[in-house]
Parts: C-alpha cells; structure tokens; sequence
C-alpha cells in the first residue's frame, strides 16, 4: 500500500503536533529549516532552470519559513527577493532568526514588489488563525493572482483558512502548488480551498509520527489506506452466497433505470447475487433490461416487508426512481424493520424532507443516507449553513441521524456517527452526469453485501466512483461507470 498519510489535522492539532515535537526533543528552528528546505526541493522541481524569485513574507512563523526558502534558493544562485508585511524587526523567534540568516536584502510588501518575478513563493500567512486578508496584503495577493509567475504557497495559500477550506470574504491566493507539512488540513481536500492550493506536495519535516497517536485525528483522506484491509477480498474458497445477496426497490414502470443501474453497481463490485426488487407493473420492462441480476416482484411495503423476511437477502437500497410520498416513506420502515444493511438514496430521502424526527428515531444504525447538498437541506435544514464547514455539518448529521451520512459533491463527505469523517478527492467533474448517484448507491449497497462496515462502505464506494469515472473521462455516462470497476478491482487486489 502507498504509504502518503491519510489522517487530516485541525489547525489546533498541527500546533498540538508541534508541541508533542518540542516535548520530545525536537527544537522548532530544525522544523522550520525542514519546511523550508522542502519548498526549496519543490521549487527546484516545478522550476530547475534558475529565475527571479520573489518571496512574500508575513510576520508569523510561515513568513518565517519563507526567509529559509529564499536562503536556500540563494544559496543555489537564483536571484531572490524577499518582500516583508511589516517591519523586519518586529519578526519574532524562529521566524527572527531565519530573518537574520537571510544576508539579502528585504523590500516592502506590495504588488510592485513581482516586477519580473517568474515564480512567487507565498509565505504570507500559513494555516494559522486566518482572517480577511487587508491593506498592502490584500492588494498583492489581488496582483498576485493576475500575475503570471507561477506560485507555491507555504502550509497554505495565504488567505485560506485551514480548517474551513475557504477564504472569509472569497479572497486568497490562488497557487500552483502547495506545500504543507506533516499532515494535511482540512484546506487542503474541501471545496473551494482544494483548487486555491493546487497539488499538495506532503513533507514530512522531523515531526515524530508518535504525534498522530497522541493526537488521534478522527478526520481522513478517502483511499486505501483508510478502508483497504476491510476491503472484500476474492476467497477461492467461498461460494457467491458469502459474497452477500444485494436488494434494489426499482420504481414504477417508467421509472425503472436507476434501480437497475444501482443493481449493475452493486453486481460488478462484487456482490455475490443482486435483486431488483420490483413492483408487479413494472417487472416486465425490469426484466427485459436484466440478465445477471434477478427481478423479484412485490406490490407495497407489506409486499416489500414479505420479500425481506427471506433473510438471504443482506442489503438493501431503496430511493432512487422510487418516488416522493408516503408509500415511499412505508417501503423505507419495511426496510429498516428488516434489520438489514440499507443505503436510502434520493426519493427515500426527499419522502422525509419535514417528518425526519420519526425516520432519525428508527433503526437506522445499519443504513446509509447519501444526500446530495438538496437532499440535504431537506433533512438537516439550516445545518450546512450554520456550521464552519462540511466537515462539521456532516459530522453532525451523522450524530443526529444516528447512521452513516455521505453529503456528494466535487468533494464527498462521508461521517459516522462515532465522529469519523472521510473526505474525496479523486471525482472529476464529469461524474456530474444523469445517474451517476445511482451508481454510486449501488456501490455502497455492493459493498454492504459483502459485509463491509457502513463507514467504510460508503467511503469506498466513493473513492470507487471517482476512479471509475476518471478512468473512463471525457464522455462519461452513468452507464460506464460499473463497466470500469474490474479494471479498478484488478490493482485494488493486489495493493491492498
Ligand atoms: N508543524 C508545522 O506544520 C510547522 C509549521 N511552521 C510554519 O508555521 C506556520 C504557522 O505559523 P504562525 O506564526 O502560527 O501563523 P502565521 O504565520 O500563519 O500567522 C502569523 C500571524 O498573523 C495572523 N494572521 C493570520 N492570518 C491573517 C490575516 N489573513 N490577516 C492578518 N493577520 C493574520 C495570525 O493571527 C498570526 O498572529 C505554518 O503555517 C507553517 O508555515 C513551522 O515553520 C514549522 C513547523
Ligand atoms: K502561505
């Protein structure tokens, strides 16, 4: 397994890794000379061919982290200038030290400071407490982004706050690429703050790994190193029925596609058997769209519940083409009465926009809610907008709902109820396509057959989706997206 770190810390948490250095021995200057020298070695990657540098410096630490980058750039012959926010005198510790081994001179903060400048390192303002940017700081960034040097930010592009993943007033510098340490922030992989920073270069600067266990970081990039070793794995010796048998509540007669590209889903990621569970109107269209998988009439939720009470049948998922209303809302309480794995999707969602208070004190433990952002408003009103970020609202939908919650979107937020948070990189925008959440939900429901914890269901299934669609690229149709998960399979197996 690739060994980048997948645990994302809070602001507080980086300054708590910092502490746990100092207490075991490792002095900040080291630290500081290490995040310099790993923006130098980035530099000197994007950029081998020696050009005017321009430096931006801001009176904390990450400023501080700049004036070694311009030292160790100098020292290799580039002609660097350092533009200072503020006086230099009034630098503070290890970022006053570095200042004096800086033997260049420094010019004033201000956009004419980038004349000439092919490439400006951003060490304005790190990860710490971040708020608007103003005066002579704001009018360069503002020039900074209309510039054309190329641009690596330190720890953060400046302006962005590293918790919330987005600037307060819109404003930060848009960089080319970031460079950050030990772990990355939320900043990093949430929206919009995720394309300020470019890609995120992870440099690890002498900060003992023993931190992450003090600091217990409950938040995590999606990928294999978060769900790989509960990922199913082929057993030769195990018959298709271990592999889980999945159930897809379809919709009316016209309304039948999605179930069945959910069904389609949840077949080619390995459950062992999958189900369209059909109403009787609709299983002749059902079933002359269907081979592999199997159409199972039932008229209602009674007919449903009935169905269920065949206990082969593992996992369920139930929402899309279902439509909105209260025979929808029966069919979900028949399958949360089941008892069984459950992912509720689109119109079983929207069914309980205004009545969530009886669906949240159900038996949702097992189930999975993956709203995209409407469906969300509708069952968690207000929450996306009175919390600091997706990260916080997720989380505490998750608590509310008692279940696993996946909020879609450009980046996938997946949290647990016990707190854990998994956040998406990998979609692209073209999974923006007509039964690509479809899909989606027959991932999850796959993996919940194969008897995957719903956490570690749902963020698989994501990071799934994101491959399979950037696999395929332009032109991507829902339809493509299961047909792309052997290939995925293939690699998966043998790196996990
Ligand atoms: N463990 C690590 O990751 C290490 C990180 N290093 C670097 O240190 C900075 C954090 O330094 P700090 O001094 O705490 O914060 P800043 O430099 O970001 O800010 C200084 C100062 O400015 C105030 N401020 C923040 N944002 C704004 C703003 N938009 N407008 C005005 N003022 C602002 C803030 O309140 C502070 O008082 C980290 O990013 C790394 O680059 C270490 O070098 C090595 C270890
Ligand atoms: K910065």
């Amino acid at each position: 397994m690739h060994d980048v770190p997948h645990e994302i810390i809070t602001v507080a948490q980086m300054y708590a890794a910092d502490r746990f250095a100092a207490e075991h021995g490792v002095p900040t200057l080291n630290l500081m000379e290490a995040a310099g020298r790993a923006v130098a070695d980035l530099v000197l990657r994007r950029k081998p061919k020696p050009g005017p540098v321009v430096v931006l410096c801001g009176p904390g630490n990450n400023g501080g982290d700049g004036f070694v980058v311009a030292r160790l750039l100098k020292a290799r012959g580039w002609p660097v200038t350092v533009a200072l926010l503020g006086a230099r005198d009034a630098l503070k510790g290890d970022a006053a030290i570095n200042a004096g081994r800086w033997s260049g001179e420094t010019v004033p903060l201000s956009p004419a400071a980038l004349a000439g400048a092919e490439l400006v390192v951003d060490a304005l303002y790190g990860a710490g407490l971040s708020r608007l940017l103003e005066g002579v700081a704001r009018d360069t960034v503002m020039a900074l982004n209309n510039h054309t040097a190329q641009v690596v930010a330190i720890d953060v592009p400046s302006g962005l706050h590293g918790d919330l993943g987005r600037a307060y007033d819109g404003l930060c510098v848009a960089a080319d690429a970031t460079v950050t340490f030990f772990r990355k922030k939320p900043a990093h992989v949430l929206m919009p703050g995720r394309i300020a920073c470019g890609p995120v270069t992870l440099a690890q600067i002498g900060i003992p790994d023993e931190a992450i266990e003090a600091i217990k970081p409950a938040l995590f990039v999606n990928g294999k190193r978060l769900w790989g070793r509960a990922y199913p794995k082929p057993d030769p010796r195990a018959h298709k029925y271990a592999h889980g048998h999945a159930v897809v509540v379809s919709g009316p007669a016209h309304a039948t596609g999605a179930a069945r590209l959910a069904a389609r889903g949840a077949l080619r990621i390995g459950a062992g058997l999958v189900s369209v569970a059909s109403p009787r109107a609709a299983v002749d269209v059902n079933a002359k769209h269907l081979t592999a998988i199997m159409v199972k009439p039932f008229d209602g939720a009674e007919g449903l519940a009935q169905l269920l009470s065949d206990k082969r049948y593992n996992a369920v998922a139930i929402g899309p083409g279902v439509g909105v209303g209260e025979a929808t809302r029966a069919m979900v309480y028949a399958v949360l009465d089941s008892d069984r794995a459950a992912v509720l999707d689109a119109d079983a969602l929207t069914s309980f926009a205004g009545e969530t208070e009886a669906l949240f004190g159900s038996a949702l433990g097992k189930s999975v809610l993956t709203p995209h952002e409407g469906e969300f408003e509708r069952l968690f009103p207000g929450l996306l907008k009175s919390s600091s970020s997706r990260i916080d609202a997720v989380r505490t939908a998750a608590a509310q709902a008692g279940c696993v919650v996946l909020l879609k979107g450009p980046d996938t937020t997946v949290a647990a109820p016990d707190g854990r948070v998994s956040i998406n990189t990998n979609a692209p925008p073209y999974l923006g396509t007509a039964g690509s959440g479809d899909v989606l939900a027959g991932f999850i429901l796959g993996l919940l057959a194969q008897h995957m914890e719903p956490f570690l269901a749902a963020s698989a299934a994501v990071w799934m989706h994101g491959l399979a669609a950037t696999q395929f690229g332009p032109g991507l149709i829902a339809e493509d997206l299961p047909e792309q998960v052997p290939a995925i399979l293939r690699r998966l197996y043998e790196e996990i």
